[in-house]
């Protein structure tokens, strides 16, 4: 070959080259770039479903969201596995920016009778659209009451409800819809018993501090959800929080109240071991909550054990270590309001187990059966103190019976 031939050769190898490093270079900045443009809308993504106020749901732990807020002022540190009981103690909230400042216990009370209102068949609705008939016969009346038994109000207070309504002139005399209405709201905010002290021991006057609430109940009821929205609240009434994972039997429970916790800027006491004593992590909390002067202690525990004597045992214990160092003021029954009667078996085996000062009735939302309102407290003797409506973190109102009875009549 000729050095003319050479060169020839040579230059188309070094354009070849040059094309192919050209083409290389383009395509790895529009890979890049293509990239990037993902992982923001995967960001934008993520900040506007926060931005809709989807709260931790559930199982599924939020990770890596921002979080932080008034439990900041609370105890931070952490310390290593303590022996036995191997409770870790509060994991801090991150950032004091973030937590959103959470509805008044007045918008709560709106949301309440909204969310009723809009429910499916409130049996409130459903008894005053019997009772405006022209004339009401016997059929009517056992529409009634059985309305009355389906919404889980229970027999006894269906029974007199009945009575007390027929023998009322302004159901059985000249109807005026408007006056049966008052005369229906009247008596079903008799049944629900305005006179009950609904308020929590940590909210009067003189309230031990920290107070201590445990929240007992079956798995599944929405315990750890309420702890979480409950913290809420008192973080909005400007109050130090302490949360305390007992619930060791599931460790993902622990990670639920964490992420609840970082929602809500409260710190959360817990074991890292699946299977821990709950006792050692209720006692580490109540310590811990002592020692930084918290103004208030909430304690989630475990509902799903094999039978009752080991329920009783565990939550005994739990109250027991806690008493070691502070006195427990309230204990809170979590009680599904859509599974009506097999909830009142399980207040009266929990009623047994610890003694409760109060009942927070979650799922009002998505269930037609308030009445058993109604029959829990006849049942226990204790007060409905809060309810639960949806899923959000600002889905849990103080109980008020006008509010109730509104809702459940369609006055949303
Ligand atoms: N619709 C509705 N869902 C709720 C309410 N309260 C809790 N939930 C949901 O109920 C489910 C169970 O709640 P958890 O807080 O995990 O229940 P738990 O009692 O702690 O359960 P374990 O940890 O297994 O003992 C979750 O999906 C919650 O979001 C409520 O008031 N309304």
């Amino acid at each position: 070959m000729d050095t003319k031939s050479i060169i020839a050769v040579v230059a188309v190898v070094v354009l070849i080259l040059v094309v192919a490093g050209i083409w290389f270079f383009l395509s790895r900045r529009r890979e890049s770039g293509l990239q990037r443009t993902q992982e923001a809308e995967d960001q934008e993504g993520s900040s506007s479903r926060e931005g809709r106020g989807q709260g931790p749901s559930g199982r599924e732990p939020l990770q890596g969201q921002t979080e932080g807020g008034a439990g900041a002022q609370g105890p931070s540190a952490r310390s290593g596995s303590a022996g036995e009981g191997a409770a870790q103690p509060a994991r801090p909230p991150q950032s004091a920016s973030a937590v959103v400042t959470p509805a008044t216990p007045a918008s709560r009370l709106t949301r309440l009778r909204a969310r009723l209102a809009k429910s499916p068949n409130p049996f409130g609705k459903a008894l005053f659209s019997i009772l405006t008939k022209d004339h009401l016969d016997e059929s009517d009346w056992e529409d009634v009451e059985d309305t009355l038994l389906m919404a889980d109000v229970g027999a006894e207070a269906s029974g007199q409800l009945v009575d007390d309504l027929r023998s009322d002139a302004r159901v059985t005399g000249e109807k005026d819809p408007a006056a049966v209405k008052a005369m229906l709201r009247e008596k079903l905010i008799a049944l629900v018993d305005p006179s009950m002290d609904r308020s929590l021991a940590a909210d009067r006057q003189g309230a031990a501090k920290p107070s201590v609430i445990i929240m007992v109940g079956v798995n599944g009821t929405g315990k750890t959800t309420t702890a979480g929205k409950l913290a809420r609240l008192f973080v909005g009434a400007g109050k130090s929080v302490i949360m305390a994972a007992a619930d060791t039997f599931r460790a993902a429970a622990a990670d639920q109240l964490e992420t609840w916790g970082s929602k809500v800027g409260v710190p959360v006491v817990r074991s890292d071991r699946e299977g821990a004593d709950p006792a050692s992590v209720a006692f580490e909390a109540s310590r811990k909550a002592q020692e930084c002067g918290a103004d208030i202690l909430i304690v989630d525990t475990a509902g799903r054990l094999q039978n009752k004597a080991n329920l009783m045992d565990q939550l005994g214990k739990i109250r027991r270590v806690v008493e070691k160092n502070l006195p427990v003021d309230e204990v809170l029954l979590v009680l599904d309001a859509t599974t009506g009667q097999n909830g009142m078996t399980q207040a009266r085996v929990f009623a047994e187990a610890i003694g409760i000062t109060g009942i927070v009735l979650t799922k009002l939302d998505g269930s037609a059966k308030g009445g058993i309102v109604i029959s829990v407290q006849r049942e226990l003797g204790v007060p409905v103190k809060l309810v639960g409506v949806g899923e959000g973190p600002d889905d849990l109102s103080p109980f008020n019976p006008e509010s109730f009875v509104d809702g459940i009549l369609g006055e949303g």
